[in-house]
């Protein structure tokens, strides 16, 4: 035998109702043996309860009561055959006359005991059951109903009223015995104390109900049928990429759904938990959904926790004084106030030394709390020995909670690194002794956000969101998009990172998609974009969508974005750069920039401001944090004049390889920054500092290559103009290397705390000869590699390369979250 019990949504509408009857009638085909519990038809207790306590008001209930009435009459008149429609629209019409009785009851004495609201709520239930039976006597004779008064004894709490479970028991066994045959649809939620009062079970209490009888009968399975695929790794409206658990712990399940998870109420783990009897959560809507079985002797689960628990809005009070310390009653006397006066407790964190106690409750609880515990502890106030007690509203809790999480260590440093790289302040934390949860509290503003990063430190195997807003769409950034939509799926498929770009601009318009612009359209969506560019308003927006795993990328050449890094840092966003500015400028702000970002605890990553894809920011940073001394770097860093050099041969002219090189995407926007050798000074100077010199632009020794007409060229047109003019000049340097053997060759040295950058010419014996197209070539001597080099080479320069050097960055940022 098992239990099915329908919630609220599952029997709300004819459609829900004609899913039930599939399940139902699946279950009699396999001959199954089952007993229905059901509540109240959607929104109806709801209903039930606003229309009482406007009775009190004497606010007029019969239209109210008329809408409930047509919603079940509406049911009956779609599934139950007409002529067998007017006796079950008779009993109908017969509950609704109780319920008139009693709402006018309330009106006349200007007020709503628990008691009678009790009462009046039963009727949910007792109509939804009553319904229903009869709608299931079409398909099955032995259709009956049950109204669980009869069978399930409490105290007499309304409200929240506690079951004896001894007389229940006997008596639950007892009616089954003598039903053996029927098809029983029962009342969820309702019970009755010892004079026969009704009494309910909670909110939620149907699920509860299920436990109780199915525990009393040891029945092998208690069904829960939802409206959403079982319980999930966290709240699917705020985690897109939260999923369904196949299968959890009792506990489990408990703590998940203490914290947030509604879909099962949480007292109903217990009689099933004493019995060992297997829970299934199933979707009445969803017949492919298998279930999330809540049991003893769980698989081992691969994640050390099971899921994440949230609490949107709660709010917490704060007591501290030295009143409190090595007093052993203190707590009890707060705790059993604020539980006297039903003010529901929903954490507590106590410093350990004593001094403090935080605790968190429903924002509505929160005045009363605090003047209760002003009247309570007046004197200590007063003696100040309590200081003022505070109170913080606009506050959730998040906990994460799994059995694995017992005697693993490292899961809190994931959590709260998890929650400090992305700027998650946390107001509180507390761990249970039992290590199945550790909950913190944050500002209600950071949930989603907080909710994103924490599942996905957790859930590694599954791949990371990482949302991108790129400044520039340049030559770079259109190859980065082009790279990035082409090896999206690989990501996805090999759980890698899932790239999102959620912010485009140029200096014309702007686009921001949270949900992430389509990278096959996205330069006809920018095109099409209304919003005018505005890098600030870029930069805010990306700030206040307060997304997980935040990346800034600037592929422009503008000094203008990187103005705002330290800002960007401040907000717990990463920055990664092909953009050379930033770290070339003043040495105060390179320095600034990389403590900024230590400090937030993000990443400043920019492989490509040297060498464009070829790893050398990061071999220099790996010989540094090895222990190794760099002694000398010699080398090629501009794409650019390495192409020139490898191409200016017989009859090509110097302005036309130039104009080669611009075509190919390996100059800067602006090619005299090239050829004039500011670029390979920035890259000097970023490898000097990265060297650990502090060293200014200034102190590199920068040798020409062009004349000086072409040098002071106003604009690039007149310096193309001044490269023909000049055409002499570069054949003569040309000539003058080749008659002695030689190629012409840009190097760049740094020595000694010193940096130099010249024209050279340089013959087969020398290392940097053998060069072709954009290479760059730098050879490091280090302290290790002192007798050979360690050298890097290859292509420096053109849109594949450095947008490849941009990607990685961007998945390097991914792995760290
Ligand atoms: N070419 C290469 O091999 C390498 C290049 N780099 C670096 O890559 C960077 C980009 O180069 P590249 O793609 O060729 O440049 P492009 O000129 O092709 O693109 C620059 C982009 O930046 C945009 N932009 C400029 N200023 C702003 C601003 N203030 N706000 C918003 N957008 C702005 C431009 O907008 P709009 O179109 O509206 O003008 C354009 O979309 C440079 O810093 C360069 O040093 C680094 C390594 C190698
Ligand atoms: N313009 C640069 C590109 C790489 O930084 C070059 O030519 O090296
Ligand atoms: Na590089």
């Amino acid at each position: 035998m098992k239990i099915l019990k329908f919630g609220g949504t599952s029997v709300g509408s004819v459609d829900a109702l004609k899913a039930l009857i599939d399940v139902v009638k699946t279950n009699l085909d396999k001959q199954e043996q089952m007993v229905i519990v059901v509540s109240a038809m959607g929104g109806v207790t709801n209903q039930l309860i606003t229309t009482a306590e406007n009775a009190i008001k004497g606010i007029d209930f019969s239209e109210a009561l008329a809408d409930i009435e047509k919603r079940h009459f509406e049911v009956v008149k779609a599934l139950i055959p007409v002529q067998q429609q007017n006796q079950v629209l008779t009993k109908l019409k017969l509950f609704f006359q109780e319920l008139e009785d009693l709402m006018q009851g309330v009106t006349a004495l200007q007020e709503l005991s628990p008691k009678t609201r009790d009462a009046i709520l039963s009727y949910g239930e007792q109509c939804s059951a009553f319904m229903i039976s009869r709608i299931l006597k079409t398909i099955h004779e032995g259709a009956d109903y049950l109204n669980t008064t009869e069978i399930i004894k409490t105290d007499s709490t309304f409200g929240n009223a506690r079951v004896d479970f001894e007389q229940s028991n006997f008596l639950i066994k007892n009616y089954f015995e003598h039903h053996k045959d029927s098809l029983i649809v029962a009342t969820g939620f309702i019970a009755s104390d010892d004079q026969n009062r009704v009494t309910t079970l909670g909110r939620g209490g149907s699920d509860y109900t299920s436990a109780i009888i199915g525990a009393a009968l040891n029945v092998s399975q208690i069904e829960i049928w939802t409206d959403v695929n079982g319980m999930m790794t966290a709240d699917p409206r705020r985690v897109k990429k939260a999923f369904s658990l196949e299968e959890l712990s009792y506990t489990e399940a408990m703590e998940l759904s203490f914290f947030g998870a509604k879909v099962i109420y949480p007292p109903t783990m217990i009689p099933a938990f004493l019995k060992k009897i297997p829970i299934v959560i199933k979707n009445t809507f969803d017949a492919s959904f298998p279930g999330t079985f809540i049991k003893h002797d769980i698989k081992p689960s691969s994640t050390v926790i099971r899921g994440i628990s949230s609490v949107d809005h709660i709010s917490i009070i704060n007591l501290q004084g030295s009143g409190m310390v090595g007093k052993a009653g203190f707590s009890g006397r707060l705790f059993s106030l604020l539980s006297r006066e039903q003010v529901n407790v929903v954490l507590i964190t106590q410093s350990s030394s004593e001094h403090s106690i935080t605790f968190a409750v429903n924002p509505e609880d929160a005045k009363k709390a605090q003047a209760l515990i002003q009247q309570e502890f007046e004197l200590e106030l007063q003696a100040g020995k309590l200081e003022p007690i505070t109170i913080e509203h606009d506050l959730s809790i998040l906990a994460i909670v799994g059995e694995n999480m017992k005697k693993t260590p490292g899961i809190a440093g994931k959590l709260f690194h998890a929650l400090g790289r992305n700027g998650v302040n946390v107001v509180a934390i507390a761990q249970g002794s039992s290590e199945y949860n550790i909950s913190v509290i944050i500002y209600n503003s950071d949930l989603t956000k907080a909710l994103n990063t924490v599942h996905d430190a957790f859930f590694a195997q599954l791949q990371k969101n990482l949302n991108v807003f790129i400044v520039g769409v340049g030559n770079i950034s259109k190859e980065l998009l082009s790279q990035i939509n082409a090896h999206h799926a690989y990501l996805v498929e090999n759980n890698l990172i899932n790239i999102k770009i959620i912010g485009l601009t140029n200096t014309k318009k702007m686009l921001i998609e949270p949900a992430g612009i389509d990278l096959a359209n996205w330069q006809q969506s920018l095109d099409e974009s209304t919003e005018p560019a505005d890098l600030n308003k870029f930069v805010s927006e990306m700030k206040s969508l307060n997304l997980p795993n935040c990346v800034f990328v600037d592929n422009t050449a503008s000094p203008i974005p990187s103005t705002l890094y330290k800002d960007i840092f401040k907000s717990n966003i990463s920055v990664v750069t092909c953009n050379k500015i930033a770290n070339s400028g003043d040495y105060k702000q390179f320095a600034d920039l990389r403590s900024t970002a230590q400090k937030y605890g993000v990443d400043f990553l920019y492989e490509t401001n040297v060498g464009a894809g070829l790893p050398i920011i990061t071999t220099l940073h790996d010989l540094i944090i090895s222990g190794d001394k760099i002694t000398k770097i010699e080398a090629i860093l501009s794409g650019t004049i390495s192409f020139i050099f490898n191409n200016f041969k017989g009859d090509v002219t110097f302005h036309d390889v130039v104009k080669q090189a611009q075509e190919k995407g390996y100059t800067e926007p602006d090619p005299r920054d090239d050829l004039g050798g500011i670029d390979f000074m920035r890259k000097i100077l970023i490898l000097a500092r990265n060297s650990g010199l502090a060293m200014e632009a200034a102190d590199v020794d920068l040798g020409a290559i062009l004349p000086e007409n072409c040098a002071k060229a106003p604009t690039v047109e007149a310096f193309y103009q001044e490269l023909k003019v000049s055409n002499d000049y570069f054949e003569q340097l040309k000539k003058d290397a080749e008659k002695q053997g030689k190629v012409l060759r840009y190097i760049g040295k740094l020595e000694n705390g010193k940096a130099s950058i010249s024209l050279q010419a340089v013959g087969m014996d020398h290392p940097f000869y053998a060069l072709s197209g954009s290479d760059n070539i730098i050879a490091f001597t280090t302290e290790r590699y002192c007798e050979t080099q360690m050298v890097v080479k290859g292509p420096g320069a053109g849109a594949a390369v450095t947008a490849a050097g941009v990607f990685a960055d961007l998945v390097k940022v991914g792995a760290n979250q």
